[in-house]
């Protein structure tokens, strides 16, 4: 497996630039399956593993789907096949969002259960309930899930218990071809699902109300293939505004949008960063001592779930102790054993961690345990004394396109490995210092 080695103590400057939203594309490219003609082409879309895997899950059921330079094009017409099976929900629970699209446009979708996962049990209660409410008939076995409806959805109004945004997508995806309005009540506000809308629309969807808490969809008989921009990744960009203060940089992130990160900038701020919010991004720069602040983890527009982790890592450089409480995810706190590792003094009270701060972090192996804390771990890696590994990339490598690449263009002294490339890695500098110069093959014909 590879791994990322940083080594601590380089202040990050100039430009980097964000891509297309992990979450706005996925329930995007969902959506592409529902319009019986023409062709979707969505841009900006980012090269991450999650993308592979959702076109995998439209090719299987045999939607064509390609790939070039950032733009995907979607041909959905002959999508003949209802069913996704374990091996791509384990990998990526979002491939459940082709059950909204399937169920609305073929009458039934049969989608392996998503299960849990490290962050918490993630329950798809509210997407079934709103399938039902629309008169759907769901019925679990063998580790499936399987809805139908009798000729179409109806549209009718669903109160959600929770504000979740993949509900809240599911739903709103299907009820743009059901008979009828349906209103989405507590639905999500999150900008992904602004984006997912816009794109719906764009489709000859009748979606009103997006970015609220109330959603009306008024069905429609036919959707067709359209073109869209998917709205930058707010986390990838908050991540690298986290990366800016950290090491007490100056970087200018390029593509974020502020209103997007309202509750990222305010943090900041509060302790102490400067965040300017310019045309086409933000500059971030910090320098000196940051205040230690408290956090609590809510729906948008509250402070988001995906940016705790990383938050955790800057609060160790902070004066004084913090405090984040995590209300969106009941385990989302498996970062902060890999962090002590490095030195840091964390203690979880139930849901709410308590992050003392002028932490004197020592580089260590560490290991990834989901998206965001792989991320958190370079991001203490870059501060920490000495080398950093973190392990187990193939979370980062779902929601960060080019992470090292990115990082190392702002100065960061940091670089990625295959475990062969390490080893011959080693073997020559094992060669060099005994003056036994050898030159190593990678290959033998
Ligand atoms: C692909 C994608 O967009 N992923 C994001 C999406 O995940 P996802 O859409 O899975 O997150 P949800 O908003 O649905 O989940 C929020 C909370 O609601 C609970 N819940 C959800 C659905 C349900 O039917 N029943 C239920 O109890 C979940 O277990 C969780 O505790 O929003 C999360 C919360 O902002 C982010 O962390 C994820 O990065
Ligand atoms: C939790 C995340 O994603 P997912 O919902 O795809 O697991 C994330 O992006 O941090």
């Amino acid at each position: 497996m590879d791994k990322i080695k940083v080594r601590g103590g380089t202040r990050l400057s100039g430009k980097v630039k964000v891509s297309g939203a992990k979450n706005a594309v996925l329930p995007i490219i969902a959506a592409a399956l529902l319009p019986e003609s023409g062709v979707s082409v969505i841009h900006d879309v980012p090269a991450l593993d999650d993308v592979h895997t959702i076109s995998e899950v439209l090719r299987a059921l045999n939607a064509q789907v390609t790939y070039a330079d950032g733009k995907l094009t979607v041909d959905s017409t002959t999508v003949n096949h209802t069913e996704t099976p374990y091996e791509w929900v384990r990998k990526m629970r979002a491939s459940f969002l082709v059950m909204g699209p399937l169920l609305a446009r073929k009458g039934n979708a049969r989608i392996s259960l998503p299960g849990g996962c490290a962050i918490g049990t993630r329950p798809i209660d509210q997407h079934l309930k709103g399938f039902e409410a629309m008169g759907a008939t769901i019925e679990h076995g063998h580790g499936y899930i399987e809805a139908s409806v009798n000729g179409r959805l109806r549209g009718c109004k669903i109160y959600l218990d929770i504000a979740s945004v993949g509900a809240t997508e599911n739903i709103m995806m299907a009820a743009t071809l059901a008979d009828g309005t349906t209103i989405i009540e507590n639905a999500a506000q999150e900008p992904e699902v602004v984006d997912l809308a816009n794109y719906l629309n764009a489709m000859g969807a009748k979606v009103r109300g997006a970015g609220t808490g109330t959603i009306k969809i008024e069905g429609v008989e036919q959707l067709y293939g359209a073109n869209h921009t998917v709205i930058p990744d707010r986390i990838e960009a908050g991540t690298f505004m986290v990366a800016a203060a950290i090491t007490r940089g100056d970087v200018y992130i390029e593509g974020a949008i502020s209103d997007h990160l309202r509750p990222v900038i305010a943090k900041l701020r509060e302790m102490g960063v400067i965040v300017k919010e310019e045309e086409n991004g933000v500059r971030v720069t910090a320098t000196g001592k940051l205040k230690a602040v408290n956090v609590k983890t809510l729906p948008h527009p509250g402070f988001p779930t995906d940016m705790q982790s990383q938050f955790m890592a800057l609060m160790l450089t902070a004066e004084g102790s913090s405090v984040i409480s995590e209300t969106v995810f009941e385990n989302r706190f498996m970062h902060v054993d890999e962090f002590k590792r490095m030195g840091a003094h964390i203690k979880i009270e139930g849901r709410s961690a308590v992050i003392k701060g002028e932490a004197r972090l020592t580089g260590a192996e560490v290991t990834s345990t989901d998206l965001r804390a792989g991320a958190a771990l370079v991001l203490a890696g870059l501060i920490a004394e000495g080398q950093t590994e973190v392990g187990g990339l193939q979370h980062i490598d779902r929601g960060y396109v080019d992470f090292t690449e990115k990082l190392r263009g702002l100065g960061a002294d940091i670089s990625r490995l295959s475990e062969e490339e390490e080893a011959r890695k080693a073997a020559e500098e094992a060669a060099l210092a005994s003056g036994n110069v050898v030159k190593f093959r990678t290959s033998y014909a």
